[in-house]
């Protein structure tokens, strides 16, 4: 099997399990400005695209990254990834008929991710959204990365590149590779951090102005909402980046401006020194409450 086939239109969904999803719901909604639209006591849907839903929230008793969804270029992308799997050993589940339905997803199948026992979703479309995203405070343009913490930082990069046909973008010394899921352009859907444990780092929307960072520095103050890093620069992706904290204490970022690769002739990946600047070129330093909220639940079930 030829890795190439495997390809990607982009990071379809992320699963959080939150404590109180009516509280979250509430947070994403009114603070971070993505549109709820469908759901019940236990599990809702939240998007900020013309899709069925971009992230949704799950009751459980510990904050967590449930998994990550990624929309394929098309279902023979789906078989070609399928049947790599399958030729390296690493067990695909595909997700039943009940639950493809609720998620509005179809060809979906389900693994553990070898080196960070992250639960990856592969499907090659969700439905459309029953009413497409409008922007309300804040110009959301899409659900942008995942960023995880592996304590087999290396391996997982590595099985990344060569069983799921990402490529690197960045890095910043051993600490931190972006990467994004080919052919999307963006510089980074997933980043993978150094960690003692798999443990999420942060999730992030991209937004379309500046002027969204600015207004949310405010909003957030004004909501008592924890800011844990910036307004700042990452030299990295180029981007305008602001961390705050939801509920449950999990990392969330807004970002303006990001690089953009080409499919052909793309630079080269570069090495940034691991030196604060690297993090943000504008001299600022995260809280201590930064990115320490978020197990990653492993697959219990197909
Ligand atoms: C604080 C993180 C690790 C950092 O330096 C991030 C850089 C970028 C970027 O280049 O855009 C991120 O978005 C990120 O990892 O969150
Ligand atoms: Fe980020």
């Amino acid at each position: 099997m030829n890795i190439d086939q495997i390809r990607y239109k982009r990071l379809g969904y992320v699963a959080l399990t939150v404590t109180d999803p009516a509280r979250s719901l509430a947070f994403y909604r009114d603070i971070v400005g993505v549109h709820a639209f469908e759901g019940d006591q236990d599990t809702v849907f939240l998007c900020c695209s013309d899709r069925h839903h971009d992230l949704m929230l799950s009751r459980g008793a510990t904050p967590a990254l449930k998994r990550i969804g990624w929309e394929m270029e098309s279902p023979e992308a789906l078989a070609a990834l399928v049947a790599h799997m399958g030729e390296i050993g690493v067990s695909m589940f595909p997700v039943d008929a009940a639950e493809a339905s609720l998620l509005r997803i179809s060809n979906a199948y389900r693994m553990s991710e070898p080196t960070t026992g992250a639960t990856f979703e592969f499907y090659s479309a969700m439905e459309k959204a029953p009413q497409a995203y409008t922007p309300t405070h804040t110009n959301v343009s899409r659900l942008g990365h995942v960023v995880l913490s592996s304590p087999r930082k290396s391996e997982t990069e590595k099985f990344l590149l060569e069983h799921m046909n990402f490529r690197i973008s960045d890095q910043i010394g051993p600490i931190v590779t972006f990467m994004r899921c080919f052919p999307n352009p963006l510089h980074h859907s997933f980043g993978v951090g150094h960690g003692d444990a798999s443990k999420l780092g942060h999730i992030n929307f991209m937004v379309t102005d500046v002027d969204d960072i600015g207004r949310a520095n405010n909003r957030m103050k004004r909501n008592s909402v924890p800011i844990v890093y910036g307004p700042g620069r990452h030299p990295t992706s180029n981007s305008v980046f602001f961390y705050f904290l939801d509920p449950d204490g999990i990392t969330v970022e807004y970002s303006f401006g990001m690089e953009e690769f080409p499919e052909e002739g793309a630079r080269e990946p570069r090495m940034f020194p691991l030196v604060p600047e690297s993090f943000d070129s504008w001299g600022g330093s995260p809280e201590a409450t930064f990115s320490k909220v978020g197990d990653v639940e492993t697959l219990t079930s197909a």
